[in-house]
C-alpha cells in the first residue's frame, strides 16, 4: 500500500514545543473504504499485517525501499542519536535509521497497531547486526506522544501523515518532541494537483492494487487507499500545516514521476 510506482512524496520539517487522546485496541471487524475514525483505522492496520510488507515489495516492484533510504537521509539521523519513527508499521524506516544512529544511538518505533508492531518485533528478532538492538517498539497514538518535550534528534514518518485522523495535532506533536534545528521527514502518496497523476493514481489503485489485495481477501483495506489519499493534504497545504504547528520552515518536493518531497532551510 505504501507504494506505487513512484507516486509518493516525503516532504521534511525543521524547528523546534506540547499536547494529549488515547485509543483502545477492537477485534470488530469494521473496514470500509472510507474509514475515518481512528479505531476503524486502527483495524484495517492490523488485519493487513501479515502480508504489509509483501504487498510492498510486490506493489512498488520493491522502489518503496529506496523512497524510504532517502526520507532516512533527508531526517539528517546521526550516529549516537536519539530518534523516532512514527507509524511505524512493521519498521522498515526504524530498521534504517537504526542503521544510521549505531548502536551508540536510540530508535524508538510508535505505532497504534498491535499487529504491525509483532511483525516489527519478530523481524527485529531475525536480523543480527547489534544496531538493531536500539531499537523500541511503542504502542501509541502519534496525536499523543508519550515523550518529553525535545527529546529526539530526527523524526520520521513513511506512509503515516495520511492515515492519522488528526494532523494538526500530530504535526504538534512532532514539534514538541523535536529538539529546535532538528528535522522531521515525511514520506507518503502526493495528492497531486494534477489531474493526469490524480487519473494514474486512482487507475493503479482500481486496476493492479484492489485485484491484488483481493488475492489476499483485503480488497476493501486497500481500496480505502484511494479515499485516503484523495482526503490527504497538498504539497502546499502539508507545508501550511509544519508552519502552523511552529516549524520554522518546510518545504515539500516531488519526485519519482514528479511526486516526492524534502524540507529545505
Ligand atoms: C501505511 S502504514 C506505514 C508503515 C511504515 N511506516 C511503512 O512505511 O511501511 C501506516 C501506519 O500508520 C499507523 N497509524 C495510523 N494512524 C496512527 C496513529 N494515529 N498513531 C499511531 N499509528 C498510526 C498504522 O497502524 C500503520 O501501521
Amino acid at each position: 500500500m505504501s507504494a506505487l510506482l513512484g507516486i509518493v512524496f516525503p516532504v521534511t520539517f525543521t524547528g523546534h514545543g506540547q499536547l494529549p487522546a488515547k485509543l483502545h485496541s477492537s477485534r470488530r471487524r469494521l473496514v470500509v473504504k472510507s474509514s475515518n475514525s481512528s479505531s476503524e483505522r486502527q483495524i484495517l492496520f492490523n488485519r493487513i499485517a501479515p502480508v504489509y510488507d509483501n504487498l510492498n515489495d510486490l506493489l512498488s516492484l520493491g522502489q518503496h525501499r529506496i523512497w524510504k533510504n532517502m526520507a532516512v537521509s533527508w531526517s539528517g539521523a546521526r550516529t549516537g542519536d536519539k530518534v523516532l519513527d512514527l507509524c511505524c508499521g512493521s519498521g522498515d524506516l526504524a530498521f534504517l535509521l537504526s542503521e544510521k544512529v549505531g548502536p551508540s544511538g536510540k530508535v524508538m518505533g510508535l505505532d497504534f497497531s498491535s499487529e504491525q508492531l509483532a511483525v516489527a518485533a519478530s523481524r527485529q528478532k531475525l536480523r543480527g547486526r547489534s544496531c538493531y538492538k536500539c531499537i523500541e517498539w511503542i504502542e501509541g497514538d502519534a496525536t499523543d506522544l508519550p515523550f518529553d518535550d525535545c527529546e529526539f534528534d530526527a523524526i520520521t514518518m513513511g506512509y503515516g501523515l495520511r492515515n492519522v485522523v488528526d494532523r494538526r495535532r500530530a504535526m504538534r506533536e512532532m514539534y514538541r518532541v523535536l529538539k529546535p534545528g532538528c528535522r522531521v521527514s515525511i514520506l507518503d502518496f502526493n495528492k497531486s494537483n494534477q489531474s493526469v497523476t490524480t487519473f494514474m493514481q486512482d487507475w493503479m489503485i482500481d486496476n493492479i492494487v484492489v485485484p491484488v489485495a483481493t488475492l489476499y481477501d483485503l480488497a476493501k483495506e486497500y481500496e480505502y487507499l484511494k479515499y485516503s489519499i484523495s482526503e490527504y493534504l497538498t504539497g502546499e497545504e502539508l507545508e501550511t500545516l509544519a508552519l502552523e504547528a511552529g516549524f520554522s520552515s518546510a518545504r515539500h518536493y516531488e519526485i519519482s514521476g514528479g511526486f516526492m518531497g524534502i524540507w529545505s532551510p
